[in-house]
């Protein structure tokens, strides 16, 4: 009895822990192929994600939710990707979700019959929603964006959990919707008032959903700088990628591991963490290689992949 008690326990107990601690990584060529985003590694270790829906807005779809969400947590654990760059294809960045996807889920939670069931329906797309923006942030590679003329709704949502935003100057944005008759649910109330760091702006353009242009987005800090066309934009953006790119991998993702634990932490819960994850990675080849670099003025070294 006891023998075999103490087998159950060894067998299951590793298991378990290493299904929670281990992360595959993946390699370039497990990618996914998808039908609503293109992928390209456009300078080494910098990959560009595009939303691919030009003939329709690049709108969110189901399938785009859910793609949206394997490319981010896939390409965290590609080791060759140290950078990501995300545009859209096309006339405009992003419409917004798919209006039709929207009418399509109602009418499906509608065809439920009882209430508990048709709010799980719908807590559990929201969830879905929600994780799928999220999954920019969660992934421990830098997320650069850049929008062109129409950034709308979902999209607003999508570009606030970005680590850094561009636009070029014909870009317009518009926190939408409460104009379609929704309160936003996937980041923009929690992010955008902290981006901005305005908390009277933050609400009149979620209150109203008002179109505003690229000169008001950088004026509010919205997006870091405005490119005149999305072909210069993407230029500038592709160099300071690389620039990224070329840094320590062990020092930029914990940097953007920090920056994201902390923006909603005391200071002193985010200086603990990263005091914690220092005292880990200061013990690497990194720190060293970077540090002599500097020192001796030598042109700065290779990193490995992390
Ligand atoms: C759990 C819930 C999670 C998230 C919820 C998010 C809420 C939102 O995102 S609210 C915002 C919803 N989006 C909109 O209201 C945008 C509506 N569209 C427009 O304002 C315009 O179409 C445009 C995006 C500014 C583009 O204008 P224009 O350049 O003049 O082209 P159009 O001919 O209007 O559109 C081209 C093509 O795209 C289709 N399309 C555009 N937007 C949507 C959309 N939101 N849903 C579905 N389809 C859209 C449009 O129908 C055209 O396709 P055709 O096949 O040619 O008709």
């Amino acid at each position: 009895m006891m023998t075999s008690l103490i087998k159950t326990i060894a067998f299951n107990q590793p298991r378990k822990v290493i299904s929670n601690i281990f992360v595959r990584t993946f390699s370039k060529a497990e990618l996914p192929q998808f039908e609503t985003l293109l992928v390209s590694e456009p300078k080494k270790y910098v990959y560009h994600v595009e939303l691919n829906r030009p003939k329709k807005s690049n709108t969110f779809t189901r399938t785009m939710w859910q793609e949206i969400q394997t490319c981010f947590s896939t390409l965290s654990n590609i080791p060759q990707c140290r950078v990501i760059v995300l545009t859209g294809q096309g006339k405009h960045f992003c419409g917004g979700i798919d209006l039709q996807t929207l009418v399509q889920m109602a009418a499906e939670a509608e065809e439920l019959e009882d209430v508990a069931r048709k709010a799980r329906f719908h807590y559990n797309f929201i969830k879905y929603a929600q994780d799928t923006i999220s999954s920019l942030e969660e992934c421990v590679k830098p997320v650069i964006c850049v929008t062109h003329n129409a950034c709308i709704g979902a999209a607003v949502n999508l570009i606030t959990a970005a680590d850094i935003r561009y636009c070029t100057e014909d870009s317009w944005f518009s926190v939408r919707e409460v104009i379609v008759g929704l309160a936003p649910d996937v980041g923009a109330l929690q992010r955008l008032p902290k981006i901005v760091g305005n908390g009277s702006v933050a609400r009149e353009l979620c209150f109203t959903g008002r179109n505003f242009d690229a000169k008001e987005a950088k004026e509010i800090g919205l997006v870091s700088q405005v490119f005149p066309d999305k072909d210069t934009a993407l230029v500038k953006v592709l160099e300071i990628a690389e620039s990224i790119a070329a840094k320590s991998p062990v020092a930029v993702q914990a940097t953007k591991v920090s920056l994201v634990y902390s923006q909603s932490r005391p200071n002193q819960e985010g200086l603990e963490h990263i005091r914690l994850i220092n005292s880990v990675n200061n013990q690497g080849e990194d720190l060293t290689k970077a540090a002599i670099a500097q020192a001796t003025k030598s042109p700065p070294p290779d990193f490995d992949n992390v």
